[in-house]
């Protein structure tokens, strides 16, 4: 009996990480076969290609490299984890959290397409892709961590502090890029039935366990089914 793919999607500095761990050490706790990943794989060879483009070697404007080229980068890296590390597992009966997942293109991706039925296309492309083409499974549950665009910008001047504005990757954290992210979130959870977990209450983070107990409470429901 396959298990279940649980991605935990969200902003930078959203809180995936954080999540990810929380959820797969109770799951664990509890006797489950849980596991976790994160994409990039950057530990892995197979996220070569993703470096090169985060680093800028194929255009240091995001925007400028072909959406399409750089799904494949990504979806490539995914495969190669997928075949290596934690095919068998799921097939098996596995759960497997997953810190970013085909969703991350959907959204980053996506949003370098202005014109929405080009969007579409581009959707529809990556879904055929790298579920069909690629033969990666379909996630059972994507929950999406909700930070309001306000409370982002706070983060990232606070971090953009920290490190003098280097935020090192060509996925520039500035403020039309995050509002354009926001957008992009919003119209993929309606269309795809993300799980959306508000972050934040007015503008404050809430606190991590509280994120956590609402993430764990939906994915009980789904391990329950
Ligand atoms: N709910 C929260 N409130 C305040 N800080 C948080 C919260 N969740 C995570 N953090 C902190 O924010 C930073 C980014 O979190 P992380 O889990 O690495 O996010 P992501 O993986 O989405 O980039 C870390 O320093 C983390 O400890
Ligand atoms: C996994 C993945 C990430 N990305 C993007 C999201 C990030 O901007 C960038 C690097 O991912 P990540 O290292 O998770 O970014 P951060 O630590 O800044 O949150 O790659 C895609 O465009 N497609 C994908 O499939």
């Amino acid at each position: 009996m396959t298990g279940h793919l649980i991605i935990i999607e969200g902003g930078d500095g959203s809180g995936k990480a954080t999540q990810t761990r929380l959820l797969t050490e109770r799951l664990q706790h509890e006797g489950r076969q849980v596991r976790c990943v994160s994409f990039p794989d950057y530990d892995s060879e197979s996220s070569a290609l993703v470096k090169m483009y985060l680093n800028g070697d194929f255009g240091r404007d995001a925007n400028s490299v072909n959406p399409y080229a750089a799904s494949a980068f990504y979806a490539v890296d995914r495969f190669a984890s997928y075949q290596t590390k934690w095919k068998n597992f799921l097939l098996q009966g596995g759960t497997v959290i997953a810190d970013r997942y085909t969703t991350s293109n959907m959204l980053y991706q996506m949003i370098k397409i202005e014109d929405p039925a080009a969007r579409r296309r581009y959707l529809d492309w990556l879904w055929d892709f790298e579920f069909h083409k690629m033969g990666l499974p379909v996630p059972d549950m994507v929950i999406l961590l909700d930070v309001p665009l306000a409370v982002t910008e706070q983060l990232m001047a606070a971090r953009m502090g920290k490190t003098g504005g280097q935020t090192g990757d060509i996925h520039e954290q500035n403020e039309s890029f995050l509002k354009k992210c926001h957008e992009a979130y919003d119209q993929l959870a309606k269309q795809y039935s993300w799980q959306c977990i508000s972050c934040a209450l007015g503008e404050c983070m809430r606190s991590v366990e509280a994120i956590h107990e609402d993430v764990y409470s939906i994915v009980l429901k789904l391990l329950k089914k």
